[in-house]
């Protein structure tokens, strides 16, 4: 223990109750005694899962009061668990306990040396974040859930906010990108998964500026982000809040905020040429998901249901697209996608991923660039090949676990090791896929269909057959054809923007057409996190850990109910109670 922290122990009272309260600086435990002094119940609460220790009676909802009789007692605030039915994960609420002391000397002891005990226990915590609200995504609930369930919690711990409700799509990415930053330590946003895309734009593409790296290199490796990004989901989705917590509910996302977790998050940069065109940590997909993506744009007046909407309408046009996928395997000796294993809190895969954390190794940077200097030819790398029709191919990060589909698009894949699961699904007869997609809302192996290649991958590429090459982009630029303004993709007014913008409204065309008219399109579209792409020639890299969420993973449901021990993470150091 740290020579300044105290080891505390006394008799308290809880209610009518009494206890032996002791606090170590790494755990506060209290143990429920009977008359004769035998122990009972033991409550252990990790000094890391504490939110705030107040003196008096304090109540957080619907307004804090102190109580009169105050001198001798205190409150402390924690993150107590429940598991969750849906994922597996669990959770969090704000646990409440109000100590009584035999003296007011004693009290003013404790209270000392909670606080003290939480700052040097919990040094990341935040102190000021920026909060980005979007009104109108999911249920347009945003700005409720924030004031009524977040803001109070932020108080309590301390957190200063500055909030900014937003007026039009990407202001948050723009925020980010452009605005003073300083004193803030990380960003929030309050809304779904595109709001979390905007905030991972702007991080990531703000590190970079200030790193003078160029984002449109694929051979780059590319600065990490220190500035954290946390979730209060509010979308329709929530898939990046969902797979990275285990559950989509505002609670949990503040607690796992307010206590400073970290998790690191592998992202995809999506490239088209020399120029990159998005990031994406949980989907990029084309054929099925592209369309259901293209399909549900038209209906966006139907809330979260247009996606069940869209969803149906697609498989009904029973459409397949021919293309070549090529891939660049990862170390198979590290991992499968197949191996039945979960990415849990603390997770032994994620944790041995070296690149991110000896990025400038001679390894690492010329596998890279031997793997990527050619685009056009396969002449150094091993990159694979699969050629053919399909109805679905899909790149994920990440598991991609959401309410949708509780195991995800690929259930063993990892939160950060560095590698993303590339998931082809070959044209088969419509009761095939109709089970492929409907194994992804149950506990049955989607990947154990004939029809269903996954495998676990650094890069992908994607092309058409040759006759059928991505060539409107070239024609859109001689005919400098840009009739309406468009959402700005990256490097707006520059000739990619004009091919992209073209070549985007005419794939949207040809997707969207094809529900109704009698001949099926061709091509389809990528969505690229809830983001239809503007073109369909693309090459995409996963960068290891590039950006930190304020999460810690989902969290094993056999972990003790009052805190998992952080050893895993590699911070506990064996003092933790769970160790002793
Ligand atoms: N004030 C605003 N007006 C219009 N669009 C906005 C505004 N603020 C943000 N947006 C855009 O709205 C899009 C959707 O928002 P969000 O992700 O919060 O909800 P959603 O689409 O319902 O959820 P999900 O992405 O999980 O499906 C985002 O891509 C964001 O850029
Ligand atoms: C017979 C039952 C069939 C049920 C089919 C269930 C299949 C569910 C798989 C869920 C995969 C979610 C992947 C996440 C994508 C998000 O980045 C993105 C942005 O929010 N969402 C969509 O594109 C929305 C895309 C929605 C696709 C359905
Ligand atoms: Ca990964």
């Amino acid at each position: 223990m740290d020579e300044h922290l105290v080891r505390l122990e006394a008799s308290l009272w809880v209610g009518k109750k009494r206890f032996w309260a002791v606090l170590t600086g790494w755990h506060l435990n209290w143990t429920e005694l009977d008359k004769k002094n035998r122990s009972k119940m033991t409550v252990s609460i990790p000094v890391s899962e504490v939110v705030s220790v107040e003196e008096g009676r304090v109540h957080v909802s619907p307004r804090r009061s102190i109580s009169e009789d105050a001198d001798r007692e205190f409150t402390v605030f924690y993150v107590k668990r429940t598991s969750s039915r849906s994922s597996g994960g669990f959770l969090w609420s704000l646990g409440r306990t109000q100590f009584s002391c035999p003296s007011r000397g004693l009290r003013d002891q404790w209270v000392t040396q909670l606080r003290l005990a939480l700052k040097t226990h919990s040094p990341s915590r935040p102190h000021r974040l920026l909060v980005f609200i979007n009104p109108f995504g999911g249920k347009k609930q945003g700005r409720d859930i924030y004031q009524s369930l977040v803001a109070p919690l932020f108080e309590l711990a301390g957190i200063s906010c500055h909030v900014v409700v937003t007026e039009r799509g990407n202001q948050a990415r723009d925020h980010i990108l452009k605005k003073d930053l300083t004193g803030f330590d990380g960003v929030i946003c309050v809304g779904g998964d595109g709001m979390f895309s905007e905030l991972l734009h702007g991080v990531i593409g703000r590190t970079q500026q200030e790193a003078g790296l160029s984002e449109h290199d694929p051979t780059l490796t590319l600065q990490s982000c220190d500035l954290h990004i946390g979730i209060i989901p509010a979308g329709s989705t929530d898939c990046v809040c969902f797979a990275t917590m285990g559950v989509n509910d505002p609670v949990t996302s503040a607690l796992h905020i307010i206590i400073g977790d970290s998790q690191p998050l592998d992202v995809c940069s999506v490239h088209y040429r020399s120029s990159l065109v998005r990031y994406a940590v949980s989907l990029v997909g084309y054929g099925f998901y592209g369309d259901v993506l293209a399909e549900s744009e038209k209906h966006r007046w139907m809330g979260p249901l247009r996606y069940d909407y869209s969803g149906a309408m697609v498989y009904l046009s029973n459409r397949s697209y021919a293309g070549i996928v090529q891939y660049l395997p990862a170390d198979p000796q590290l991992s499968n996608p197949r191996d039945n294993t979960r990415c849990l809190s603390g997770c032994s895969v994620c944790s041995k991923s070296t690149e991110r954390l000896f990025p400038h190794s001679p390894n690492a940077s010329s596998l890279y660039s031997s793997h990527f200097s050619q685009f056009g030819s396969d002449s150094e790398g091993k990159w694979v090949s699969v050629e053919g029709r399909f109805r679905a191919v899909s790149l994920t990060c990440m598991s991609s676990s959401c309410p949708r589909s509780p195991l995800g698009l690929s259930p063993s894949a990892h939160l950060a090791d560095g590698t993303a699961d590339l998931i082809i699904v070959r044209d088969t007869h419509p009761l095939g896929f109709l089970t492929f997609l409907h194994r992804h809302t149950t506990t049955q192996d989607q990947f154990d269909l004939p029809f269903v290649e996954v495998h676990r991958v650094k890069a992908v590429r994607f092309s058409l057959p040759p006759g059928a090459e991505d060539d409107e982009d070239e024609e859109a630029v001689k005919d400098g054809v840009l009739a309406e303004e468009d959402e700005a993709p990256i490097q707006s007014g520059s000739k990619q923007h004009l091919a992209g913008v073209t070549s985007y409204r005419r794939q949207k065309k040809k997707a969207l057409c094809g529900l109704c008219c009698s001949k099926a399109p061709s091509v389809s579209v990528w969505n690229c996190d809830g983001e239809l792409l503007p073109h369909t020639e693309i090459l995409c890299r996963v960068h290891c850990q590039l950006v930190r969420l304020y999460a810690r993973g989902i969290e094993d449901g056999l972990a003790p109910t009052s805190g998992i021990c952080r050893e895993r993470q590699g911070t506990c150091r064996g003092r933790c109670v769970l160790h002793n």
